[in-house]
Formats: C-alpha cells, structure tokens, sequence
C-alpha cells in the first residue's frame, strides 16, 4: 500500500517511523513546504529499514502522491504551550485549501487521513474541499483520547492496555467525552472488574484520569514542544486496518448527518473501518450525562462550523 504524508513535522514524521516500524505500508512519500525537512525525514526513516518490514521511504512534491492509496494530511501549525487546538483553526484550514487541492491533482480518489488540529473542523474543511465518497475523508478524531484513556485505566487496574474497551467521543479537544459507562475489561463491565480487583473507580480516581486523558496534550506539548509518538502509532494501526480491510472499530471523525440532535457535524464516535475508509457507525450506549456531554461537543464543533460557512 503506497501511503502519502503531507506535512513532515512531528506527527508526519513519527507516522512515517510507525507505518515502517508496523509495515502498515510498503511505499511511504513525505511532502512538505519544507523539501529539505521532508528529504531529511525519509532518509533518517528509510534507515530504519533495513530492521523493518520491506517499505520504501522517499520525499518528493506533490506529485510524487500519484498512486497513492491513503494520504495523511499533518501539514500545519501545531499549539503553543497553553493554546487550545481550537485556536488554530484560522491558519490550519488556510493551509489546507492550496494543500487538498495539489494532492487531489496527484491522487484524484485517495483516503484522506486528517490529523491536523483542530481535527474534527479540519475534517470537515476536507470533506468540503474534497467532494470525494462519504467515509474517504475522515480524521484522526479521538483515537489517542481513547488510546490515553485505556492506558490509564490499564495503569489503574494493573491490566494491559488492549484488554480496556471504551471510547472518548465528541471532539478530539477540551469538550470530549470520556464514555465512561460503556467501558468494559474484556467482557465484563469496567465497575465490576474494579470492583473484584480491589481498585475500585472512584470519584477521585475518575476525576484523576478524566483530567489525564484532557489535559495529555498540555502537559507533553508544555515539556517537550508537541506531541507525535502516541498520535504517529495511531495512524499507522489507521492505515494498517485499511490495508487488511479488518473491520476494526476505532473512534474517528467524520462528518456525520445527526448525532443526539445536531446536524452536519464532524466529530468521534466508534466507526468501523475498513478498505473503503470509514464503513459504518457504532452508536454507543450512553449514560444521561454523557449524552448531555456529546451534544454540547457537538453543538460548540457545529457552531465553529457554521463560522466557516461549513
Ligand atoms: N490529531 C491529533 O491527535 C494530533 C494532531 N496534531 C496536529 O498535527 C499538526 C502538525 O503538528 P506537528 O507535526 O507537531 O507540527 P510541525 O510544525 O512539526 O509540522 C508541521 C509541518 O507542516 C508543514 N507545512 C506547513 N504548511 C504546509 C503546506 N502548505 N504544505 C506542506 N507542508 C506544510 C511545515 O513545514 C511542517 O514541517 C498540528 O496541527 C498539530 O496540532 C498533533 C498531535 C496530535
Ligand atoms: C496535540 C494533540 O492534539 C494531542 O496530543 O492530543
């Protein structure tokens, strides 16, 4: 599967690092503004290679797409230390009217895979600019709240990490949602296995990984200047379960025609994905206060929206 990443920087470049460390893709091109950044991150990566599955690493312009099964879109300006992701909208979705346009001049039906924030606006930027089949254009979404979120609630119980099921919905951002009443160990319900183990989910311990999975970005991007690792895995397995067409079901945005009252709005929900893209949609079973959560996500993304005449 031949993979084009556009934008090189911190996520485009740990993207790349995964999809060859995974083997998700055997031709991975990076384009950016930058053709000496996007040159010097396909060499470093193709020297991974030789310990890697077989996958050719090159940077080009963007023509080099042509051919290119999936493009992922991380091309853009990423937070400052204490920036909400929502206040880069105005220069993201600027970039992005010349960028979708010269990769659908190279790659005219490709997956479009969005990871620039904020990410369920610029989603719906693409979907807009694209005009290409539902479920093509689709966005990173909330796939690393969950990955945190199971991660914590791992940490908390003493269990591994693929065994937590449970999403965070809505947007990918400071008003997501922490389904915390679906969330289950295996097949029992999260409370009970708690409950049994002895680590009982708290208040407390609620408030404690609610806040960890929220505020995540903050934190890393105020020590180390962004986040790219968790989000650069996370699109790899993307990739990797388009090209197996694995039907694997993971929060992703995607702009969706109603969601608990709202209309035309992009944001995360449990999407089965698939080798067309996005396949279906898996609403979840949610508590009073977490359907009041979602639709307050989805209004503040659908009015963002509305401001861009979306
Ligand atoms: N969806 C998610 O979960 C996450 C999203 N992000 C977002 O990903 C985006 C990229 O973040 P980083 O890689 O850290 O930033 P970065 O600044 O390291 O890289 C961005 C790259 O985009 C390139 N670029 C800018 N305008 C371009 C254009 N018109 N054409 C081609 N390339 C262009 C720049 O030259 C730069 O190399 C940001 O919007 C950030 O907020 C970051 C982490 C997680
Ligand atoms: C930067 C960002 O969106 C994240 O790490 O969640």
């Amino acid at each position: 599967m031949k993979v084009g990443i556009v934008g090189a920087g911190m996520v485009g470049s740990a993207a790349g690092y995964a999809l060859a460390l995974t083997g998700a893709a055997s031709r991975i091109v990076l384009v950016d503004r930058s053709e000496a950044l996007a040159l010097a991150q396909a060499q470093d990566i193709a020297h991974a290679t030789p310990f890697t599955a077989a996958v050719t690493v090159e940077a080009g312009g963007y023509e080099a797409l042509a051919g290119a099964d999936v493009v992922i879109l991380a091309a853009g300006v990423g937070q400052k230390p204490g920036e909400s992701r929502l206040a880069l909208l105005e220069r993201n979705a600027a970039v992005f009217e010349d960028v979708i346009r010269a990769v659908l001049r190279a790659a005219p039906d490709p997956i479009l895979l969005v990871a620039t924030n904020p990410v369920d606006v610029m989603t719906h930027v693409t979907a807009k600019i694209a005009g290409l089949a539902p479920g093509r254009v689709f966005g990173s979404g909330t796939i690393l709240d969950t990955a945190r979120f199971r991660s914590l609630v791992a940490h908390h119980l003493g269990l591994a990490p693929q065994s937590i099921h449970g999403y965070v919905l809505g947007e990918h951002g400071d008003s997501e949602v922490l389904g915390w009443s679906g969330a289950r160990v295996g097949s029992e319900p999260l409370t009970s296995v708690a409950a049994q183990l002895g680590s009982a989910i708290t208040a407390d311990v609620r408030a404690r990984i609610d806040d960890g999975v929220r505020r995540a970005a903050y934190r890393i991007i105020e020590g180390k200047g962004a986040t790219n690792y968790g989000i650069g895995a996370g699109l790899a397995r993307i990739v990797q379960a388009i090209r197996r067409d694995e039907g694997a079901v993971m929060s992703l945005s995607l702009v969706t025609p109603e969601v608990t009252g709202v209309h035309n709005v992009a944001l995360s929900l449990p999407r089965v994905v698939g080798a067309s893209g996005l396949r279906s949609t898996l609403m979840p079973t949610l508590d009073a206060q977490e359907v009041a959560a979602l639709t307050a996500s989805a209004r503040m993304l659908r009015e963002t929206s509305d401001a861009l005449g979306l």
